[in-house]
């Protein structure tokens, strides 16, 4: 099974900074109790963290990180793809991914992790701590790729947390609470139409466990058969066994790629995280008479084409009306049946991505969506024969302590940071429904993302990591 059809580098000083993006979210709750804008209370409290003397905090500064070794892995799970390079496609359950994912594995094995899988393909590598029983901080990302997109989509929280131990370790590191380092399944929509299908699961997703059951991809491939081509789902139709106890996690926190502009084009180092917006997706289907493109006269037509086409433009006039900047609207999909030159399209397909800081005022748009597919059903005589919303989800606020634990570690390192909110949906989304959540942006090329000249400099990954090393 595999899909149809995209380097620099440079994430290398990543390392310095998930060291410490593994830690903040404890370093956090502390020094805002104990008003920590005193670097060395960082210290005694990762001393207090890990039981063991943290040494020169100069040492701990300029961590070595394996910047080679970073690019080399980057560039070898690039090759990872359906399309090719620069592109990347990856997607999921596909034999490119599964390759990925045993590639992945093996680099989770290398740092000394106790590496598992979940019956979706979760995979979960732990750095158990000198209290197991604690819960866990935890961070992570993904590594599908929608179709000929960029390599540092997801990849860069995941290679650089698995570097960020191979870091702690080398710098004779040992954690009280256990490290988890979450690879989450298919965080984008590309197969099944459903995004952050993994996260989603592990936040305990009821609506997605029922719908699962009878999802099937465009090849009517169901997901259960596709899981267990992937080695997943073995003997069970049941993937509730998926779902994580409230509580597992003391913390997550992912670092990603900024995926916008602004940081690059403000000159601004850090992003810090404080909300991520509200994404929702909306599949519609018309259904009408077709027929020869040249003996039909245009007055008898029931064009399925140009309904699909006038509520695309509907989309984006609702997403206007919303008046505010931060409402968006996507017409990614639409397919036309039978799609051909001379035949009146009978049947129209389109998927429609929307998303907003306010829930409430996307749902709005969402309504005027409905209410536009019905009108132009109407007035061009087709039927709408399907509005299923696949998800619409609330917006996820970051924790206030991860948040404030940024600003002391970016001002620490004179590094200039920005509050920003994440208009890209991500796991984090959702893990923020099971743990407080932070996120770190960092620059990246004219904020290209979802495209093979997606590129973030080796200096913005260093200060993010720097930034994170503080916090
Ligand atoms: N981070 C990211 O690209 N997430 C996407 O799946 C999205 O569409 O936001
Ligand atoms: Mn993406
Ligand atoms: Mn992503």
């Amino acid at each position: 099974m595999s899909w149809v059809k995209p380097s620099c580098w440079n994430t290398s000083l990543l390392m310095v900074v998930l060291p410490l993006f593994l830690l903040s979210p404890l370093f956090s709750f502390r020094l805002v109790r104990c008003d920590a804008d005193h670097f060395g209370s960082a210290f005694k409290i990762m001393e207090e963290f890990s039981g063991y003397p943290v040494g020169e905090p100069d040492a701990l500064l300029s961590l070595s990180v394996g910047t080679d070794d970073l690019l080399k892995q980057i560039d070898e799970l690039a090759a990872f793809s359906d399309t090719p390079a620069p592109s990347v496609t990856r997607v999921i359950y596909t034999d490119k991914d599964v390759a990925a994912r045993r590639y992945v594995k093996n680099l989770m094995k290398g740092a000394g992790l106790s590496v598992r899988e979940d019956a979706v393909g979760n995979i979960f590598g732990r750095w158990v701590g000198s209290e197991p029983d604690l819960p866990a901080v935890a961070t992570g990302s993904h590594m599908d790729a929608i179709p000929y997109s960029g390599k540092y989509d997801g990849v860069v929280g995941v290679l650089g947390a698995i570097e960020a131990i191979n870091v702690l370790r080398r710098y004779g590191f040992k954690p009280k609470r256990s490290l988890e380092i979450v690879l989450f399944t298919s965080e984008e929509p590309t197969r099944f139409g459903i995004s952050c299908l993994g996260s989603r699961l592990l936040a305990g997703s009821e609506e997605l466990l029922k719908s699962l059951k009878s999802t099937v991809d465009a090849q009517n491939i169901s997901f259960l058969d596709a899981a267990r081509y992937a080695g997943y789902a073995q003997d069970q139709d049941d993937i509730s066994s998926v779902v994580l106890k409230k509580g597992t996690y003391a913390s997550f926190v992912e670092l990603h790629i900024e995926q916008g502009p602004i940081l690059e084009e403000e000159g601004t180092s850090i992003g810090i995280v404080t909300a991520i917006a509200a994404p929702a997706s909306i599949k519609v289907d018309f259904e009408g008479g077709g027929g020869h493109a040249g003996a039909v006269l245009m007055p008898n037509r029931n064009d399925a084409g140009l309904a699909a086409a006038e509520l695309a433009l509907a989309v984006e006039k609702h997403v206007l009306e919303s008046g505010s900047i931060d409402t968006v609207g996507t017409v990614g999909i639409l397919d036309l049946h039978p799609g051909a030159i001379n035949s009146i399209p009978s049947k129209a397909h389109l998927e429609i991505d929307t998303r907003d800081i306010d829930e409430g005022r996307r749902n709005e748009v969402i309504k005027k969506i409905h209410q536009s597919a019905f009108r132009i059903a109407n007035n061009r005589g087709v039927k709408l024969s399907e509005f299923k919303i696949v998800n619409q989800d609330p917006p996820a606020l970051s924790d206030e302590s991860i948040i404030r634990a940024m600003e002391i570690a970016s001002t620490e390192l004179n590094l200039s940071r920005k509050l920003m909110i994440s208009r890209a949906y991500h796991d984090s989304l959702f893990m923020a429904r099971i743990s407080p959540m932070g996120m770190i942006f960092i620059p990246c090329y004219k904020g290209y993302s979802h495209k093979p000249e997606e590129y973030s400099s080796m200096e913005d990954i260093a200060n993010g990591v720097k930034a994170y090393y503080l916090a």
